[in-house]
């Protein structure tokens, strides 16, 4: 892959960066976002806290956007009502419950202690 085809690459994702923040799913992440990282400021987690932190905020993120993404993909397949398109739908949107719960999980185990 030549660097012009990269950086066009690079550009696209850019792109569905933006539409993915237009919904209002992903705004509610960011909002979560940043309460989490002002949270391990102020709790002062450690340094592999941190980069536990750092992948769970951005799984959530990769996991709502590729949820949004196979949301419309079965819009464009399927306008109508099919059972493969509502198991697609739900199984995505299951997913990132799955995600949610490991997240919390994850911020009980890490907050919990050093605020008791
Ligand atoms: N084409 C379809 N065929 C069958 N079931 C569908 C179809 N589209 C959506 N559904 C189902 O209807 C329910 C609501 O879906 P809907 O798309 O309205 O909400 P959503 O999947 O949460 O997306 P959005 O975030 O756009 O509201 C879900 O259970 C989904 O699986």
């Amino acid at each position: 892959m030549n660097a012009r085809k990269l950086l066009r690459s690079f550009g696209y994702a850019t792109e569905g960066i933006v539409a993915a923040l237009k919904e209002q799913n992903l705004r509610f992440h960011v909002l979560a976002a940043l309460v989490v990282f002002i949270a391990s400021m102020l709790t002062k987690v450690s340094i592999m806290e941190w980069c536990i932190i750092v992948l769970v905020v951005f799984g959530m993120f990769t996991v709502e956007m590729i949820n949004s993404a196979i949301e419309r993909v079965v819009d464009l397949a399927s306008p109508e009502h099919h059972e493969l398109a509502k198991a697609a739908k739900d199984i995505a949107a299951g997913a990132v419950l799955v995600f949610s719960i490991a997240s919390v999980i994850i911020g009980v185990l890490i907050f919990l202690p050093k605020w008791l």
